[in-house]
């Protein structure tokens, strides 16, 4: 099947500091490709790389299999959507609100996330982090992208409530959603995704399905991401 997504010989980074370099991946309709790493790898300078938040130094980024430079904005209108560890929910207004905001359809979002439903008029702000981010994904996912990019969205949940957002994120890509998924829940995210990236120093040192770095994961987490 045809990428959604590449990237192609990219190298991204800061002013003159490479961060992250020789970077070839596919993210296709369907599947979950996880990316992992320690701290510092590169991960969420290649996220937003992707994402159009930032230029690469070198190489391309591909939608299609066509080379763009456009900015986060039109990509987001042709498809992408992106959640990151911020939650960029707007605290002050209710759920109701922001699905508004959103222009999305509550109905849709609700589909999602039902327990959302009981906090329609409440203030994000005065919600739980994970109901928080249940919005967060639910808007994006209920605008309908072709392809979504989730940067470490379970940061600092409880583990139900993680279960429960890499579910939705299972879902999605079981109807067809490209997803390229940066966590540190390494098990948990072994269990949703069908292949898995390991970057270190700005570089993917591993690749495999999701089985065989599973069936290494000791000695992947020793090397790798300790
Ligand atoms: N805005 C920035 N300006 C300069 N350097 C940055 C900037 N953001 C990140 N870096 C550097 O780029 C490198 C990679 O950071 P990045 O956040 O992409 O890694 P990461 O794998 O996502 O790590 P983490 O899991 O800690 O978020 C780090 O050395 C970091 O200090």
């Amino acid at each position: 099947m045809t990428a959604v997504l590449e990237a192609h010989d990219l190298a991204a980074g800061y002013g003159s500091t490479v961060v992250v370099r020789d970077l070839n991946l596919t993210v296709s309709p369907g599947e979950v490709v996880a990316l992992l790493g320690p701290n510092g790898a590169g991960k969420t300078t290649t996220l937003m790389t992707l994402a159009g938040a930032q230029a690469p130094l070198r190489g391309e980024v591909r939608v299609d299999g066509v080379a763009t430079t456009a900015p986060l904005h039109r990509r987001a209108r042709s498809g992408l959507g992106l959640v990151t560890e911020t939650r960029s929910v707007l605290m002050t207004l209710t759920v109701a609100q922001n699905l508004a905001v959103a222009k999305v359809s509550k109905d849709r979002a609700l589909d999602l996330f039902p327990e959302l439903r009981e906090h329609l008029n409440r203030r994000v702000g005065d919600l739980s982090g994970g109901q928080q981010q249940m919005l967060a994904l639910a808007r994006t996912l209920a605008r309908g992208p072709r392809v979504l990019l989730a940067d470490e969205l379970s940061l600092g949940l409880a583990p139900m409530v993680v279960d429960r957002l890499l579910g939705a994120v299972r879902s999605a890509a079981d109807a067809g959603v490209a997803v390229l998924l940066v966590e540190q829940h390494v098990r948990k995210v072994l269990a949703v995704a069908d292949r898995v990236l390991v970057m270190q120093r700005g570089r993917i040192e591993m690749s495999g399905t999701a089985d065989e770095i599973g069936s290494q994961l000791v000695a992947v987490q020793q090397r790798y991401l300790s």
